[in-house]
């Protein structure tokens, strides 16, 4: 069993924890620097990256995740949680973790109405048709050649991995479907 914490400072981490206990891992909600010490892998969930940015500084947690995550603890960044590992963000100055070769366009479809869902099959990730749920969500501008892509969804790029960090612009979390938590999961063990 392997011990993944959930960054729980805002956003959808409750149902990421829901996930990861599905499929029979202890999951834990991350909000002290000490946590970080005991967990095999950390997701980072959806919600605002604006309040969660603001937040790993007012819990004085940024900095330990930032050296976790370089020494190569792996992460799982959704959505805002795409945005906070970013290196650039388009058009806004203030970045978060700065840790992943990518350059994010947040609200890259427009408001909350222009949400949506799409099922498409994920090469390298699974065989059968995995249903991607967009709500006010970034995609990828541009990439380092370090970065691999996983998905394109319109020719937007929505999903990548850069050795021990993966992200995506969507949210497995918000479906019954474990695929992408099965994968994450395969990463913290190594097997991918
Ligand atoms: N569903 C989400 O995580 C939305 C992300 C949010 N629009 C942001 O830019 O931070």
């Amino acid at each position: 069993m392997k011990k993944i914490g959930v960054l729980a400072l805002q956003g959808a981490f409750k149902e990421h924890i829901n996930m990861v206990e599905l499929l029979g891992h202890e999951a834990i909600e991350i909000r002290k620097v000490e946590q970080l010490e005991d967990i095999d892998g950390i997701i980072l969930p959806g919600g605002e990256s604006t309040v969660i940015g603001k937040l790993l500084d007012d819990f004085g947690i940024k900095e330990a995740l930032i050296d976790k995550i370089k020494c190569g603890l792996p992460v799982w960044g959704t959505c805002a949680g795409m945005i906070l590992l970013a290196n650039e963000i388009d058009n806004q100055e203030d970045v978060y973790l700065r840790v992943m070769n990518i350059k994010v366009k947040r609200n890259a479809y427009g408001s909350q109405l222009d949400s949506f869902i799409v099922k498409e099959v994920v090469k390298g990730v699974s065989e059968k048709e995995i249903p991607m749920v967009f709500i006010r969500a970034p995609y990828i501008v541009d990439m380092g050649d370090d970065v691999e892509l996983l998905h394109r969804v319109d020719g937007n790029i929505v999903a990548v991995r850069q050795k021990n960090m993966l992200a995506t612009s969507f949210h497995p979390e918000l479906t019954d479907d474990t695929t992408f938590h099965e994968y994450f999961i395969n990463m913290v063990n190594k097997k991918l």
